[in-house]
């Protein structure tokens, strides 16, 4: 048998996507050595998978597009030169080089596909390019003033927490953020703590704690993000990136002020969903912050997606701006960038004009995105090396933290980009969630079964079986009674935006499609449940009041993106219609033939919850071990809950999925320092 025909019976049997053998097919026009055609193939399929490139020096002959050894030695035998290298085969390929249209380019052990390499050759220089371009200002007046402490803010919080158990050193250190332990007079400090009436009182911390006894890393990422053309501030759930952004924002108006320039800020996210929620978190934000006006009315609060920045060109992959014709902006900051693949990185850097500043957040740890590439996580690979000497004497003189143990001899501009914010405001200590959340994190299986043993009011944990399939239905019918009680006939936008926000409320969340634990199952039993205790009427039609469905396809027309959530209700005119917030934070109402393909959404997948929160979230990991089960999967389930967690799992299944962390192939680390 050929190459080909081997691969095509791969393909017939859902082992490798039809996609894969036509491109190795494609490829047999150009090239007939069968090593190279294999290669072509398996390229394809690893992207597939979200890899960039194949690494060929890790290229797994005894299991080769994941088959079984028997199966992947026979695909070896269809090649007559096996004892060769990979490198050598493709030095000499017809279809292996740099300029197109030759289709592969091997560089560095990697075999791109040439597209590809592109991207991330581009992506590279211009991060590189924009990391570099960085001015030093005196900005200690302006970070102090955004940062000064809020005694106002702290004292209402003080009087609750003195009430139980209290302790003056993790008070302080949870919101003054000291680090300096030993030099505090603590007793001093306790007294004003445990004595103080009013906010006005805690001005005696002032001297008994100095700033140079504190490190806020949200003041700290402000700085390096106000002065460089790119910075990535990542950080974990409620660890105050909205917060800081607002207060870089702030800062980058007041300095545009000064110099009479008005600024051009865009916000934006990967998907409908995650604008919606940027949208509502920065007006959030501005609102908790003490700003002057005219700085405040100068923050945007509309955000929209990516692709309707860039401008979509119906059926191209092209967008409106590029690089001959740029977006019109001085500031542009992306959220959820943990789901920006390479691609699109690739071109909304391009389109990006060359005076602009780029400002990513996101979750370094977060599963990566759907597509190809993990970009956020390969530049925040680097966030926790330190900083130059030049930067590190710089930050310290504006904001007087000591910061000599975070200094790195090998730092690159991109290193002097990055910040991490480490602490949550949202989850205490004694959260289970932030807890769970940092066992998982870190790999730490002790520390996650000590969270268990801790027992938190907010996280509970059920073995999946037969008995507790049905109390998770149970919980599943009270989760989303609050949603449906609210649904009426005709509703006016404010009803609508009140009835999705209610269905935020609650989501079941699960890591698999198939089966009795995977979405399409867990959707028909929870359908069922509510149709049996007339929580939901529905005839013979799909369509029924209150039908939860999340659109499964981009349809840029419409303003519909994957991942936006609509719920269906009668019209004035009684006919269902879906009803949507849009991203810029306006309801929309669709009927369902026009919309683009979806699904009933009582329950989603982990992967598809990704910007979304929820305030209490049921995560059900399946009871055999799957592929899909990573590190990342878990960690991202776990922080959607905003305030209950249910996960419903078999635990050794739980921790072999903690152990396993998502490697995607890609050369993008490399080349960000390379010079
Ligand atoms: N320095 C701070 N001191 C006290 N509270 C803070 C601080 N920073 C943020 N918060 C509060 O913590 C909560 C989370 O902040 P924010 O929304 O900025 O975080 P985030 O990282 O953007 O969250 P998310 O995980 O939802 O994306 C908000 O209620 C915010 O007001």
């Amino acid at each position: 048998m050929s190459i080909l025909q081997c691969l095509k019976e791969l393909a017939n049997e859902n082992q490798i996507r039809q996609l894969d053998y036509q491109f190795a097919r494609f490829i047999s026009n150009y090239e007939s050595e069968p090593a190279i055609i294999l290669l072509a193939c398996l390229t394809s399929y690893q992207l597939g998978k979200g890899h960039v490139c194949i690494d060929l020096q890790g290229i797994d002959s005894n299991a080769l597009f994941d088959l079984n050894l028997t199966r992947s030695h026979l695909l070896l035998t269809e090649i007559s030169n096996r004892n060769e290298s990979w490198p050598s085969l493709l030095a000499n390929s017809a279809v292996v080089g740099e300029s197109a249209p030759l289709q592969f380019v091997a560089e560095a052990g990697k075999l791109y596909l040439q597209r590809y390499w592109a991207y991330e050759l581009q992506v590279a220089q211009q991060l590189k390019n924009l990391a570099k371009q960085s001015q030093q200002p005196d900005l200690s007046t302006s970070l102090n003033r955004l940062f000064k402490r809020d005694y106002g803010f702290l004292f209402p919080i003080l009087a609750k927490e003195r009430e139980v158990n209290f302790s003056a050193q993790s008070f302080v250190a949870k919101y003054l953020d000291v680090v300096k332990k030993g030099r505090i007079s603590w007793s001093d400090v306790e007294q004003v703590l445990l004595t103080a009436k009013n906010a006005q009182e805690l001005h005696a911390l002032d001297s008994l704690i100095p700033e140079a006894y504190c490190l806020n890393w949200q003041k700290l990422s402000v700085a390096v993000a106000a002065t460089r053309h790119f910075s990535v501030i990542s950080g974990g759930p409620g660890t105050g990136k909205t917060t800081t952004v607002t207060k870089l924002l702030a800062l980058l108006i007041e300095q545009g002020l000064l110099a009479q320039q008005a600024l051009t800020i865009k916000l934006v996210a990967p998907t409908g969903k995650a604008a919606a929620r940027l949208t509502e978190s920065i007006a959030g934000a501005k609102g908790k912050l003490d700003l002057p006006v005219s700085v405040a009315d100068l923050i945007p609060e509309q955000a929209g997606t990516i692709h309707r920045l860039l401008g979509v060109i119906p059926n191209r992959q092209a967008f409106r701006h590029n690089k001959d014709n740029p977006l019109h902006l001085d500031v542009l900051v992306v959220d959820e960038a943990s789901m920006v693949d390479l691609p699109l990185m690739a071109k909304l850097l391009a389109a990006l004009p060359p005076h602009a500043r780029l400002i990513l957040l996101g979750d370094k740890d977060q599963l990566a995105s759907v597509e190809a590439g993990s970009v956020l996580a390969d530049i925040c690979a680097y966030a926790t090396k330190g900083y130059s000497t030049g930067q590190v004497n710089w930050l310290s003189s504006i904001t007087d933290y000591d910061l000599n143990q975070y200094q790195a001899t090998d730092a690159t501009a991109i290193y002097d980009s990055l910040c991490l914010l480490r602490k949550s405001y949202r989850f205490d200590a004694e959260s289970g969630i932030g807890c769970l959340a940092g066992a998982v994190n870190r790999g730490d299986l002790n520390e996650f079964d000590s969270v268990w043993e801790n027992q938190h009011d907010d996280i509970n944990l059920h073995p999946l079986s037969t008995e507790t399939y049905d109390s998770l239905i149970t919980m599943a019918k009270t989760g989303y009674q609050d949603y449906l009680t609210k649904v009426v006939v005709s509703p006016s936008d404010e009803d609508a935006k009140s009835i999705l926000r209610s269905f935020n409320d609650f989501q079941i969340l699960t890591a698999i499609r198939e089966g009795d634990f995977g979405v399409e199952g867990l959707n028909q039993r929870i359908e069922k449940a509510l149709v049996a205790t007339r929580k939901i009427r529905k005839d013979q039609s799909e369509w029924y009041a209150g039908r939860p469905i999340m659109i499964t396809n981009n349809d840029h027309g419409l303003g519909l993106y994957n991942g936006d959530i609509g719920i269906c209700m009668q019209d004035e005119d009684r006919r269902m219609r879906v009803y949507f917030e849009m991203a810029d934070g306006n309801v929309q109402s669709f009927l369902p033939s026009r919309l683009p393909p979806h699904q009933t959404v009582f329950a989603m997948t982990i992967h598809k919850s990704q910007g979304s929160e929820f305030r209490h979230t049921v995560m059900i990991l399946p009871n055999r071990f799957n592929p899909v089960l990573t590190r990342e999967l878990v960690y991202t389930g776990i922080t959607r809950a905003k305030e209950q967690l249910d996960i419903f799992t078999n635990v050794t299944v739980m921790k072999k999925a903690i152990k396993l962390r998502t490697e995607r192939v890609s050369g993008l680390m490399a080349l960000l320092i390379q010079d």
